[in-house]
């Protein structure tokens, strides 16, 4: 009987929280009396697909982050290693770190910013990868999104108002077979022009031929970024538990 693929998760954490405008990263900033950063390896930590994890987190702190994984005894995180300027380039970083295993192993990319991650979301992507080289969450967008451009007099007006029942809103994981990964990165880090916010977009860009698979998502997976989003990621933590959610995270 041969053994399936290993899933390794990289939670991205290289980010300084610009927007947040904590003292430290937002990463490290409590919900419910646990860095965030905590919640994001614990829901990888309990999830049974996932065999290991890496850390990437901002160069200053890595030893903070080694001190939370000792003290809160994730016995998956293999190293915690310093992030890049760029959310590409920590994924880079990631990616890297992941040398040793093969291309059909799988990688699973995380935002440390979302805390709120469910154990079964973890599980879709994984068994999306099984007949996909790529795939992403997203939810769908409540509100109508419009692309914009600069108006004649100044200020901006509505270039285009998308179908909106064709648009996502991506979150993470957003998970890779490595080999996919690996072409695709490689292809971005030799491109001088390269902008991207998100992984999915880079496989897309970069590896045209290679479809990008949607798992549905959940609203409560939010993206901790400004200031009063950690009271917001509270208000749903307890709101999840409070309805004996079985799916919510641990
Ligand atoms: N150089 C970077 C930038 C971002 N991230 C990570 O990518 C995720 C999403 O990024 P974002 O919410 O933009 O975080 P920050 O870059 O920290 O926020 P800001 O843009 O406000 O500075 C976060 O977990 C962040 O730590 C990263 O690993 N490396
Ligand atoms: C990857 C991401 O979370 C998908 O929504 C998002 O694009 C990250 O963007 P950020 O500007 O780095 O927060």
């Amino acid at each position: 009987m041969s053994a399936g693929p290993r899933v390794i998760a990289a939670v991205l954490a290289g980010g300084v929280g610009a927007r947040m405008g904590a003292p430290s990263p937002k990463q490290l900033l409590p919900l419910e009396g646990r860095p965030i950063i905590e919640h994001s390896i614990a829901a990888f930590e309990a999830s049974p697909e996932v065999d290991e994890i890496v850390v990437l987190m901002v160069e200053e702190y890595v030893g903070r982050v080694e001190d939370i994984v000792a003290e809160a005894g994730f016995g998956k995180v293999s190293r915690v290693l310093p992030g890049g300027a760029t959310r590409t380039d920590t994924s880079y970083a990631a990616l890297s770190a992941m040398a040793g295993a093969a291309d059909s192993d799988l990688a699973l990319l995380h935002d440390a910013a979302r805390p709120l991650v469910r154990p079964g979301t973890i599980a879709a992507c994984v068994a999306a990868l099984g007949s996909a080289g790529a795939v992403g969450v997203a939810v769908p967008s409540a509100d109508t999104v419009v692309r914009v451009a600069p108006g004649r007099t100044g200020g901006e007006v509505i270039a285009q108002t998308p179908d909106r029942s064709r648009l996502r809103r991506m979150q993470t994981p957003q998970g890779f077979r490595l080999g996919v990964a690996r072409r695709a990165y490689e292809l971005a880090m030799a491109d001088p022009s390269l902008v991207a916010t998100d992984d999915c977009g880079v496989v897309l860009r970069y590896l045209p031929e290679e479809e990008v698979r949607i798992v549905p998502g959940e609203e409560t997976n939010i993206k901790v970024t400004n200031p009063g989003d950690v009271e917001v990621a509270e208000t749903l933590l307890r709101r999840m538990r409070a309805h004996a959610d079985p799916g919510a995270p641990s």
